[in-house]
């Protein structure tokens, strides 16, 4: 049994809760504190406002303690907003935040709400069979080192990356039926 904890700060957290709860073998956790994040195996950054979390992470002293533990290997997935969070740069912005992934990140990159869309993707490592996408005033990756497995691109941009025991994806599957990106994070990130 694998124990997964979603970072309850902010966002779409109860999304991902739902989408774990139909793979076999997990357990989830909504965590709020560092203490609960060390009880679990592997840890998703849902999508929400990056500001926002990022300064509730702050506010709680929980950026430099979660830094670390992704440093020593805790699984992560960040999911748009949580692929923000992980990001070494974030363009055009002073500020980043865990400074995990070897990414720079471009907020907003398909414009505003009004510009969210849907579309399908064939990601050989995730699934044999066409995932759908959902992008909400998504970010993409602008460009990542070499030791970033790139998973997906749309339009040429990244969307969808990999970096040992960090995942992240610009668009939000929990937001759809597909479980293929939980499965994999949940079996093979994890
Ligand atoms: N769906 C999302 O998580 C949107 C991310 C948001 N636009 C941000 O910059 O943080």
């Amino acid at each position: 049994m694998k124990r997964i904890g979603i970072l309850a700060l902010q966002g779409a957290v109860a999304e991902h809760m739902h989408a774990l709860s139909k793979l076999q073998n997990v357990t989830t956790l909504a965590v709020k504190t560092i203490d609960e994040i060390k009880e679990v195996d592997g840890l998703i950054l849902p999508g929400g406002e990056s500001t926002a979390m990022g300064k509730l992470l702050d506010y709680f002293q929980m950026l430099e303690p979660l830094k670390n533990l992704i440093n020593q290997g805790l699984p992560v997935w960040g999911t748009c907003a949580g692929m923000i969070l992980l990001a070494k740069e974030i363009s055009a912005q002073e500020t980043s935040y865990l400074q995990a992934m070897d990414t720079v990140v471009k907020r907003n990159g398909y414009g505003s709400q009004l510009d969210s869309f849907q579309t399908t993707a064939s990601i050989p490592e995730i699934s044999t069979a066409p995932i759908p996408l959902t992008f909400i005033r998504a970010p993409y990756i602008e460009s990542a080192k070499e030791n970033v497995k790139v998973l997906a691109k749309v339009d040429n941009k990244i969307v969808a990356a990999q970096q040992d025991h960090m995942l992240a994806t610009a668009f939000h599957p929990e937001l759809t039926n597909d479980l293929s990106f939980h499965r994999y994070f949940v079996e093979k990130v994890v």
